[in-house]
């Protein structure tokens, strides 16, 4: 048994001709809120896709909770929240959930779909169907789908953007709690304010892990005010 729940070795991904992840080690704690930030394209979602399972690799390792992943065993212990809405529009917030909980075989649906509704905060909006949400209420109620399985891994591609500061802070909450429950989150973002929210902080550019360190720990190496500062800090080093 390992204290680590996502375990990366030697990742390497081409896509669409371009190497995207050259040679990645990546180690994410149990129970930990691990933030995978940096520029866009710098491989984050693509690492978060191989986690899950679904991107092709040349070559690595990646085992989840001791198995490799996608494993057909982790179908039920791993939530996955992409970038893009995954409900269906023409079914309200609680339906969609419902039935994501069904396709789970979480057995008692309809009190299991009614928690998650209410963990994301959208108790108000559980009978509004999801393509009359604003987008951030639909990034919510996709999340809603994800934990209504109870999942030990959540993986969460940008969960916040387009939210306002008060439902991020909300949001992030909510890790920290599920984090507490015994949970595994991964969760990537942009956005540098957000670091400070994270157990471990993964900068990533290029496909490689500039650092990888707790958000105090980050500061105190580069001598930053912020996780931003820092990340520049770490740039400029490593053209150096
Ligand atoms: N469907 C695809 N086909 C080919 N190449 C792709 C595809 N999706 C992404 N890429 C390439 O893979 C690289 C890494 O993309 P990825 O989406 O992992 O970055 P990211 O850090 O998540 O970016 P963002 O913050 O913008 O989501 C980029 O150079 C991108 O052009």
């Amino acid at each position: 048994m390992t204290d680590d729940a996502i375990e990366i070795e030697g990742l390497r991904v081409t896509r669409g001709g371009r190497l995207v992840l050259p040679g990645l080690d990546l180690r994410v704690p149990t129970g930990q809120v691990v933030g995978l930030l940096g520029p866009s394209g710098g491989g984050k979602s693509t690492v978060m896709r191989a986690v899950v399972g679904v991107q092709r690799v040349e070559a690595g390792r990646v085992e989840v909770l001791g198995l490799p992943a996608g494993h057909p065993d982790l179908r039920h212990r791993v939530g996955y929240v992409t970038q893009a809405p995954s409900v269906y529009g023409d079914l309200t917030v609680a339906e969609n959930v419902v039935h994501f909980a069904r396709l789970l075989g979480v057995p008692d649906p309809d009190s299991a779909a009614r928690e998650a509704v209410e963990r994301v905060d959208l108790t108000s909006h559980a009978r509004s169907r999801t393509d009359a949400l604003s987008g951030g209420q639909r990034s919510r109620a996709s999340l809603a789908a994800a934990l209504v399985g109870r999942p030990e891994v959540l993986v969460l591609d940008e969960p916040t953007v387009g939210l306002d500061p008060v439902l991020r802070r909300d949001l992030w909450g909510l890790f920290r709690r599920l984090a507490d429950d015994g949970v595994t989150l991964l969760v990537s973002s942009h956005v540098m304010d957000e670091a400070s929210r994270c157990d471990r902080l993964v900068l990533l550019r290029e496909g490689e892990v500039l650092a990888d360190d707790t958000p105090a720990g980050l500061l105190e190496r580069t001598g930053a005010a912020d996780a931003e500062g820092a990340f520049l800090s770490l740039v400029d080093e490593a053209a150096t």
